[in-house]
């Protein structure tokens, strides 16, 4: 297994492009850092960009402009070759629906063994072999289980397995605990605590479980395409954006709609805003 990747974003932004000439910009500018082996949960509204942000982390589309570095290494810039190897080694990825990268005919180890053979000859030696991978994470007694027989959350957590599969510095999930009931859930997010204290390995995790923002140190909550606010041990801070712009809380977001005219009042370390009576 490798140890824990670096994330550095800068100014990333991203546009889906429409032949119509309706293009959409999913991100606006996201800048975010996280440290070898920290967990992180990205937190935000439908549409807001959470799924794009994870996708170009994973090396699966690449950004239109700004800079994605994992461990120092241009992300933005790699060619084919490059970003094949990044998803052969260095990234695991758990996409929506537990399923959707699982043969279901074939056994959780088997599963873990057909992943590791796209892995170069020359990294295969340092993988965990299917087996003992599946037992240092908690699961030997799924190993010899076909998949099609597991419950959803049996199935999340062998997922969460083939994703470690190649060793990878970074793992990447979305909505892991999804349509899960609570014990599934707190299975689920036990195995990605067991993995970062295991193998050290970064973890970003989009979610809109509550559960699992209270449960890790740090959430990024990502609206209109740039990491909006952040949360550390319990306190939520907005960030400021590329533009110097700061987002509004939720609660005021109604009351004080876009084009709400504001008298912004420096005061020392503080900033008052008062909204222009109408
Ligand atoms: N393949 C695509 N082509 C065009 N537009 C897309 C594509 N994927 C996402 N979008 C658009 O990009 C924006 C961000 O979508 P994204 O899926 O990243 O948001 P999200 O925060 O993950 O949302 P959700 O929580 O609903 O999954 C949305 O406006 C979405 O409609």
């Amino acid at each position: 297994m490798s140890a824990g990747t670096e994330v550095v974003c800068e100014g990333v932004v991203h546009v889906y492009p429409d032949p119509s000439g309706d293009d959409v910009v999913a991100l606006r500018g996201v800048d975010l850092r996280v440290a070898p082996g920290e967990r992180v949960a990205l937190l935000g509204p439908s549409g807001a960009g959470k799924s794009t942000l994870l996708a170009l982390l994973g090396g699966l589309v690449r950004a239109s402009a700004g800079s994605l570095r994992l461990d120092g290494a241009e992300v933005r810039t790699m060619d084919e070759r490059a970003l094949l190897r990044l998803r052969a080694t260095g990234v695991g990825t758990v996409l929506q629906g537990p399923s959707r990268n699982l043969l279901p005919y074939a056994t959780a180890e088997q599963n873990v063994a057909l992943v590791q053979r796209a892995v170069p000859r020359s990294r295969r030696r340092g993988l965990l072999a299917p087996r003992d991978l599946l037992d240092a994470l908690g699961l030997a007694d799924l190993a010899r289980r076909r998949l099609g027989a597991l419950s959803g959350g049996e199935l999340q957590r062998v997922a969460v397995a083939v994703a470690l599969a190649n060793g990878p510095g970074l793992l990447l999930a979305d909505e892991p605990t999804s349509q899960l009931g609570t014990a599934h859930r707190t299975a689920v997010l036990d195995l990605v605590d067991r993995v970062c204290e295991r193998f050290g390995t970064t973890v970003v995790v989009v979610t809109h479980d509550p559960g699992v923002a209270a449960r890790w140190d740090r959430t990024l909550t990502i609206r209109d395409g740039r990491v909006g606010s952040e949360g550390r041990l319990g306190r939520d801070r907005a960030v400021v954006g590329p533009d110097g712009a700061v987002q509004l809380p939720d609660a005021l977001r109604s009351a004080w709609p876009p084009g709400t005219r504001v008298e912004v009042v420096p005061d020392g370390d503080e900033l008052r805003l008062r909204r222009e009576a109408t």
